[in-house]
């Protein structure tokens, strides 16, 4: 893809998952997905719908870590295979949003998610994306945005749930709130996200310490040179991430789990969970809305119990317990 056409689509895409309007239209369904889910797994029920997606979103991802083999068996054979089970499921939700679209949406009315934005947009010669553009889009987006915030959920309830005193201040910032919120007002509101300030640093000290997307790679467009070394030309250059993140030099006592680091304001370039320059991640703020919301509610009802505490956890491809984090998932005993 040429520069010039991933500035397009970036902008296209990422301004329906960005701002107070966007986010505000995905927090209601975000919201109502974590407490049907929180309550459906003290209950050890499943979501098979769900289930069946992720199931072929990780088929996908590992093929895309895989050698290009395209033999039964292998990897990347299964991965191709998954990705035609999700492009069909894709390809039926785009054609029910057209038809949807074709009953409700009057003439010049504004485009409400991704998916309006992207049946809506136009080039210059007034060509509009095809099916398998939107779909190929749309993937890209869900593999991009669920395991990473999926993991980084996971692993704050983690260090939450080992860190009591830390647990319980969060609670009590997430108790305020409740208390303050006018008696009729239904459900989280952006604003009051916005002031959970020491969640916010809870959240950040977990994407410095597990630093789920290891590496990016770039190409010197010019000789450059860092530190005095040089980097020619045409070089291809690898961002580890980790070595930032768990410098000592930054972070004193980098392994420890210690949201008062982050009453510090950090320099430019210490802290880069989502990436840097044209390539950032523009999923940052709706991320960091999915895990507040989350941890909101299992900080308030819920309490995990791991079934393996003593899980080893494994670094690559993502820092994860090896069993996955297997837990169960209660309703708080103390209120
Ligand atoms: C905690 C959660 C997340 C983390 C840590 C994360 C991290 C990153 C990082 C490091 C990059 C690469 C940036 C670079 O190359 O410099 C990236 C790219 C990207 N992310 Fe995220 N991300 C997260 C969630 C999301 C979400 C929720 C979405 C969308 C729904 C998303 C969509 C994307 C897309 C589309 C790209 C490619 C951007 C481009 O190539 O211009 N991410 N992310």
């Amino acid at each position: 893809m040429s520069v010039e056409e991933h500035k397009r689509l970036k902008r296209l895409t990422a301004s329906s998952i960005n701002g107070y309007e966007a986010l505000s239209v995905y927090l209601k369904y975000i919201e109502e997905n974590v407490i049907s889910s929180l309550e459906k797994w003290t209950h050890m029920e499943n979501d098979y719908v769900m289930e069946a997606l992720e199931r072929e979103y990780t088929m996908l991802n590992l093929g895309l870590r895989a050698l290009r083999i395209n033999i039964p068996g292998f990897a990347f054979h299964k991965a191709l295979k998954a990705r035609k089970v999700l492009v069909a499921i894709f390809q039926s939700i785009v054609d029910k949003r057209r038809n949807e679209r074709k009953e409700k949406l009057l003439p010049g009315q504004k485009a409400k998610d991704m998916m309006d934005s992207l049946i809506d947009a136009e080039d210059e010669n007034e060509r509009k994306l095809g099916d398998d553009e939107i779909i190929d889009i749309m993937l890209m987006y869900l593999n991009a945005g669920h395991e990473s915030s999926g993991h980084i959920t996971m692993w704050a309830t983690y260090f939450l749930q080992g860190h009591p005193k830390i647990f319980r201040k969060a609670k009590e910032e997430q108790e305020e709130i409740l208390r303050r919120r006018p008696p009729t007002q239904k459900g989280l509101k952006l604003e009051e996200v916005r002031k959970m300030e020491y969640l916010s640093k809870v959240i950040d000290e977990t994407m410095r310490l597990i630093t789920i997307a290891v590496i990016v790679f770039r190409e010197a467009k010019s000789d450059v040179n860092i530190n005095g070394y040089l980097i020619p030309k045409g070089w291809k250059a690898l961002v580890w991430f980790r070595s930032i993140h768990l410098d000592p030099e930054i972070y004193p006592n980098p392994k420890e789990f210690n949201p008062d680091r982050w009453n510090e304001v950090h320099k430019a370039g210490e802290f880069l969970p989502f990436g840097v320059g044209t390539r950032l991640c523009p999923g940052n703020d709706l991320a960091k809305l999915e895990i507040s919301v989350f941890l909101h509610h299992f900080l308030l009802n819920y309490e995990m119990e791991q079934l393996n505490p003593k899980s080893p956890v494994r670094f690559l491809p993502h820092t994860r317990p090896m069993d996955n984090c297997l837990a169960r998932i209660k309703k708080s005993s103390v209120v």
